[in-house]
Parts: C-alpha cells; sequence; structure tokens
C-alpha cells in the first residue's frame, strides 16, 4: 500500500505531526487558498484542517482518494458533514481538547469589558495616563446570562461562580439537574436577556442559532448590559450590535469571533467600547497540542481502515482493540454472504454469540455491512457511508447477541432471506489455528476452512467422483483444501453436499460453470481475495 498522505491545511501544534507517526506523508497547503486546497485535495487520503479551511461539498469531491478529515478543534461549520457521510469520508474532531481554554479566554474577555483594560492599556502605550477615562464595572453581585450550556458554558459557569456573580443560562436541551449541579439558574432567553448585566454566548452556529442576537434580542437587553462572544460570528448580529453599541444600550462588547474571518475591516472594531482578539479561544499551547495529537491519533485509526468510535458520521458505539481483528473478519463474512446470496434484499441479520459479547460489538453490524456493499456499490463502501447506502437500498440490518456460541468461543454469523424465503448464511470464528479466522458455516453445512483469499463453492447432490470431476474442470487453478460439507443435523440441506474450496488464484468463472455442470450443482460461487 502506498504510503497515505495526510494534507495540513493550517498552522497545528508540533505534536500533530509526531502523533501521526511515520507511516504518513505530511504535506502542506494554505486552507484558506481555495485554488491550491483544491489542486491538493486529490492526492490527500487525509486532511487536517482547524477553522479557516471551508471542507465544503466542492473540495470533499475534490478529495478522490480522502479517507477522514480531522478537525483539531470542536466548530464543524466549515466541514459539510452530510457530504463527507455520502462520500463515506470519516469526520473526526476533538470535541474536548480546547474548551478550557476557550471558558479561560472568555473569562478573560469578561474581565476586560468590565474594566477596560486593552483600551487603558493602548492608551498607556499612546502616552496617556487615563484613569478615570477607563473607570470600570464590578463583576461580583451582577448577574451574568450564559446563553448555552454546554462544555465550554458549563465550565464559564463553574469560574464565573468563584467571581460572586448569579448566573442564568439559557438552553432549551439542558436537564435541569445538570444546571443545578453547576450553581445555574435555567430561564427562557427573554428573562435572561432583561436579566443579565452580562451576556456570554456558547452556542454552535447553525441554521437555529445564527442571528439569535439580533435586533429583537437587543432591544430587550438590560439597558448597560456587557456582551461577550467567544463561539461563533454571525450568533451576534454584528450589524444590529453595532446600532445597539452606539446607542449605549450595550455598554461595551468583547469579540473573539466574527461573522467573516478573518476579520480586520468590520466597523465594529471602530468602537471605543468593543475589544476584539481574533478568534483566540483555542489558542494556547496546550489545546493545541491536545487538539492535534486526538485528531492525529483519530486519523491514524481511520487511515487504518479501523472504526474510530470518536467520529461524529460514525454510528458506533466503543471499539475495543480487542474487537479490531474482528471488524475485519466480519466484513469478510459480509463479502461472502453476498456473494453466497447473489444480491442483497430484505434485512441482513449479524448474529454475535460467545465471549467477544462482552465487548460492545455494534461495530461488527457495521463491518458486516461494509462488506455485504462493498462488491456490490460503485465509488467504495466505509464504515461511514455503509448505513446510508444501505438505506437507499431498502436493505435493513440487525445486530443480535447471544452469551452462548454452542462450540466455539465466540462465533459471528451473517445471514439473511432470498425472496424464495431460503435462509442464506455464513458463520465464522477467529479462535482456533491460522490468523486469517474459520469459515465455519455455509447455509447450513459445516465446513471448516480459512476465511480470506480466494474461496469458491458449489452446491451439489451427494454421489461418487465429486472431487475428481471439479479438479479435473478447474484444471491449473492452484487447491490449496477442498472439503466436501454435509449439512449440520438441523439444517434442511436435503441430499445435497457443498462443496467448499481454497484456492490459490481466482477462479474464472467458465471454468466454476464447468465444474458445476460436472457434477450438477444446484449453485456455485467464488469470493475473489479482497482489494
Ligand atoms: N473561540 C474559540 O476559539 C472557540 C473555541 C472552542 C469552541 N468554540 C465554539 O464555542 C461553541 C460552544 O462550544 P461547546 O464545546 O461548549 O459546545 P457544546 O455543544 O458543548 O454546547 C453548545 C450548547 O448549546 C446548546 N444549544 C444548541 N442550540 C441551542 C439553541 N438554539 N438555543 C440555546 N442553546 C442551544 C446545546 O444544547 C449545548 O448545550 C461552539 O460554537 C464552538 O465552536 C469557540
Ligand atoms: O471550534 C473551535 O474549536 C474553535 O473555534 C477553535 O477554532 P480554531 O482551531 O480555528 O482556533
Amino acid at each position: 500500500m502506498d504510503t497515505p498522505v495526510v494534507l495540513i491545511t493550517e498552522e497545528l501544534s508540533p505534536a500533530t505531526v509526531t502523533a501521526l507517526g511515520p507511516g504518513t506523508e505530511v504535506r502542506r497547503c494554505a486552507g484558506t487558498d481555495r485554488a491550491a486546497l483544491l489542486e491538493a485535495l486529490p492526492e490527500a487520503d487525509a486532511v487536517l484542517v482547524r477553522s479557516a479551511t471551508r471542507m465544503d461539498a466542492e473540495a470533499i469531491a475534490a478529495g478522490t482518494r480522502l479517507k477522514v478529515i480531522g478537525r483539531a478543534g470542536v466548530g464543524l461549520d466549515n466541514v459539510d458533514v452530510p457530504a463527507a457521510t455520502r462520500a463515506g469520508v470519516m469526520v473526526v474532531n476533538a470535541p474536548t481538547a480546547n474548551v478550557v481554554s476557550a471558558a479561560e479566554l472568555t473569562v478573560g474577555l469578561l474581565l476586560a469589558v468590565a474594566r477596560n483594560i486593552p483600551q487603558a492599556g493602548a492608551a498607556l502605550r499612546e502616552g496617556h495616563w487615563q484613569r478615570s477615562r477607563f473607570t470600570g464595572v464590578e463583576l461580583s453581585g451582577k448577574t451574568l446570562g450564559i446563553i448555552g450550556l454546554g462544555r465550554i458554558g458549563t465550565l464559564v459557569a463553574q469560574r464565573m461562580r468563584h467571581f460572586d456573580m448569579r448566573l442564568l443560562a439559557y438552553d432549551p436541551y439542558v436537564q435541569p439537574g445538570h444546571a443545578a449541579r453547576t450553581g445555574v439558574h435555567m430561564t427562557g432567553l427573554d428573562e435572561l436577556l432583561a436579566e443579565s448585566d452580562f451576556l456570554t454566548v456558547h452556542l454552535p452556529r447553525m441554521a437555529e442559532t445564527a442571528g439569535l442576537i439580533g435586533f429583537e434580542a437587543l432591544q430587550r437587553v438590560k439597558p448597560g448590559v456587557r456582551l461577550v462572544n467567544a463561539a461563533r460570528g454571525g450568533i451576534v448580529d454584528e450589524a444590529e450590535l453595532y446600532a445597539a453599541l452606539k446607542e449605549g444600550r450595550v455598554a461595551g462588547a468583547a469579540l473573539d469571533v466574527f461573522a467573516a474571518e478573518p476579520c480586520t475591516d468590520s466597523p465594529l472594531l471602530e468602537l471605543d467600547n468593543v475589544i476584539a482578539t481574533p478568534h483566540l479561544g483555542a489558542g494556547t499551547t496546550e489545546a493545541q497540542a491536545r487538539a492535534g495529537v486526538a485528531v492525529a491519533q483519530s486519523v491514524r485509526q481511520a487511515l487504518a481502515g479501523r472504526c474510530v468510535p470518536e467520529a461524529v458520521n460514525l454510528r458506533t458505539g466503543t471499539v475495543d482493540g480487542e474487537l479490531d481483528p474482528w471488524l475485519a473478519f466480519t466484513e469478510q463474512l459480509g463479502r461472502l454472504f453476498t456473494a453466497t446470496a447473489a444480491g442483497l434484499r430484505g434485512k441482513l441479520l449479524v448474529k454475535v454469540a460467545g465471549e467477544i459479547t462482552g465487548h460492545d460489538t455494534t461495530a461488527l453490524e457495521l463491518a458486516a455491512l461494509k462488506g455485504a456493499l462493498g462488491s456490490v456499490v460503485e465509488g467504495g463502501v466505509s464504515y461511514v457511508n455503509a448505513p446510508l447506502l444501505a438505506r437507499e437500498r431498502g436493505l435493513g440490518t440487525e445486530l443480535v447477541t447471544a452469551h452462548d456460541a454452542v462450540s466455539h468461543r465466540s462465533l459471528v454469523t451473517v445471514s439473511g432471506a432470498l425472496p424464495s424465503g431460503e435462509v442464506v448464511s455464513v458463520s465464522g470464528t477467529l479462535d482456533g489455528p491460522g490468523p486469517a479466522g474459520r469459515l465455519v458455516e455455509v447455509c447450513g453445512f459445516a465446513v471448516d476452512l480459512a476465511l480470506g483469499g480466494s474461496m469458491a463453492f458449489l452446491r451439489a447432490p451427494a454421489g461418487p467422483g465429486l472431487v475428481g470431476a471439479v479438479g479435473a474442470a478447474l484444471g491449473g487453478v492452484p487447491v490449496d483444501a477442498l472439503q466436501i460439507a454435509h449439512g449440520a443435523p438441523a439444517a434442511n440441506t436435503g441430499d445435497e453436499v457443498l462443496l467448499a474450496l481454497n484456492v490459490g488464484r481466482p477462479v474464472p468463472r467458465e471454468l466454476l460453470d464447468d465444474a458445476a455442470l460436472r457434477i450438477d450443482a444446484t449453485r456455485s460461487w467464488s469470493l475473489d481475495r479482497a482489494a
């Protein structure tokens, strides 16, 4: 396999590259240079971005080899996650890496806007010792209205409690118990706006929140309120804020984020009662190291073809290391299922039994689906888009678990019913000899063959001379193992047997047809080595 190319499009901590390890080729381009980005993406297996690189549908489509987009930070408003999902590209972020830094910056901005610290410092540098001009207000005893009580909002609340502030929050999605534990009183937005001396915004930017603090909200604020936004630009309407600041209804604003970034020419920057920072919330050595390393580790896993449970567009639980080999194995079973069923209809049932059920096996359902769809869907199937592709084809999936795997320590079975009602199933286990895992059942026939590489199967009436006839038909195809399998006791396999073969190279269709003809096979199929 070629060394995967990881494209880094923004300034990331040096620890990020170290965490990517030696098995990747790191390339760089400026994510804000659209032409350079679109030119570099077709050769990238992974792209690492922060908030300034627009990974929209066009950029994702340009990344024809792309397997993963790593966002070294929280916000994903610059990544078109649905477009990535459709393209089978995993999206990973580092949702907690910079929250403490963002909360600490918010505390700094609250203090700065209360005490005019940047303005006073700038005046002093210009030679003006002006004490009364920069008289501020205390935080103690005032009410802080927190809009969005998620990770950062909560950290801000925890910190501002120690400034003796009364804490209100508006967040319709937060459980009252959580707020109470943080010492915050939940209110409606109107009440919060009317009562707060300071407002701080900690929402994601999305359709519902864009412009939330606009004309109407700013009409309802307590006169003289001071506002901090270190979340996302555009949640506070900049033109309306400008008007409110000019009027004095809002006494001051501290802004770390802007609707369009970089932003150096906003009229807001001309106002004395506005202080501003250039999107510095995550700008600490610690946050950058944490975000870069977390995302690099996820990217490595994704490039190794593993499930990354932290991926935002992946439907799975935690994946224990012990489950890793079962993922690839179950994918193989999924491929064999499709070859055996000669199609996919209705529902794919994934049964996991035995010791591995001690782990969260949700990912095995995805693995089976990925394998089952892989050979029949054009354009690449990944853990990410497999559920979507299945839904589009009307294919359902169900995972069932059982403690007891009967004669194996652990067993995975992938099965489904054909329109005729016939049930197709394939079962295998990783227990026992051989690294590839063993195929132990095919449609009720008990086999014991290595699963992997190329295989061929013929279902035919029992009788003498089967092996010789098949051997003669396959001619020069090297046969590593051949078994005549009989139906398991409870299986409805009639008087038929299954000839199952491990072969050294794919069996050409015409040779398999010839073999089938010679033994009156009712069905024959093959599985080629996975690409
Ligand atoms: N300035 C920076 O550098 C910086 C750094 C980190 C994060 N951020 C931004 O800060 C914001 C908050 O980050 P977080 O990690 O706390 O996110 P989070 O998801 O933990 O919290 C967001 C909260 O907003 C609430 N919410 C969503 N829609 C709402 C609505 N319509 N009304 C009220 N509440 C609503 C959610 O219930 C959630 O509790 C994000 O936009 C993130 O991108 C900025
Ligand atoms: O969403 C985030 O993580 C912050 O806004 C930080 O963005 P940045 O990585 O571009 O600094």
